[in-house]
């Protein structure tokens, strides 16, 4: 196939997968964060990076986010809200620090393709990603490798929330700019 076709083909993967995510699973997640004194941002591999482009974004509404690991990312509380991005709902890391936070009272939301997953019950809410006849192992309806279609959808995701986050909160994107990094 053509790498033009194959594009085409992963948005086409893309827009059935938007299209089944819950809008009241949408709108809890959005409560939390509105609610949320810091935001915690967590996820491995491109799990995790599409997590640091959505903390970025919250950081960018203004709002008090840190991504988890990172060497200035402080001790979480329970007026905190954690939020994991994981397909799988299972990578080992995320666990432990689910059980951590959940000892701590700290509310936790997961993103995942398997809400009845270990992070997922560990979760106070989740927002299901229904990639279409997933396993953990493999994305049986996709063109793309691994857990592609759900990294992508996770940051499609992620970007959705912003534009619903800077309607609650009344921000434009001029005022989002000024708060962009300015040592780059
Ligand atoms: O980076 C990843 C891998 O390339 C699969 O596509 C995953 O995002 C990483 O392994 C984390 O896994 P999940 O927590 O299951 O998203």
């Amino acid at each position: 196939m053509k790498i033009t076709e194959n594009s085409i083909q992963i948005v086409n993967e893309l827009y059935n997968t938007a299209k089944l995510i819950s809008e009241r699973e949408a709108e809890v997640f959005v409560d939390h964060i509105l609610q949320a004194k810091r935001v915690f941002v967590g996820g491995a591999g491109r799990s995790g990076l599409m997590g640091h482009s959505f903390a970025m974004r919250l950081m960018h509404i203004g709002l008090s986010v840190y991504v988890i690991g990172e060497v200035v990312t402080p001790s979480i509380k329970k007026d905190d809200l954690l939020i994991f991005g994981t397909g799988s709902g299972e990578t080992k890391s995320l666990v432990g620090m689910g059980e951590k936070a959940k000892s701590i009272g700290t509310s936790i939301g997961v993103v995942t393709k398997f809400p009845k997953s270990t992070t997922g019950q560990l979760a106070d809410f989740t927002v299901k990603i229904p990639v279409p006849n997933s396993t953990i192992e493999d994305e049986i309806n996709s063109i793309q490798p691994m857990g592609s279609l759900f990294e992508q959808s996770l940051l499609l995701f992620y970007d959705s929330i912003i534009i619903r986050l800077m309607e609650h909160l009344e921000i434009d994107s001029t005022q989002m700019f000024s708060r962009h990094a300015n040592l780059e």
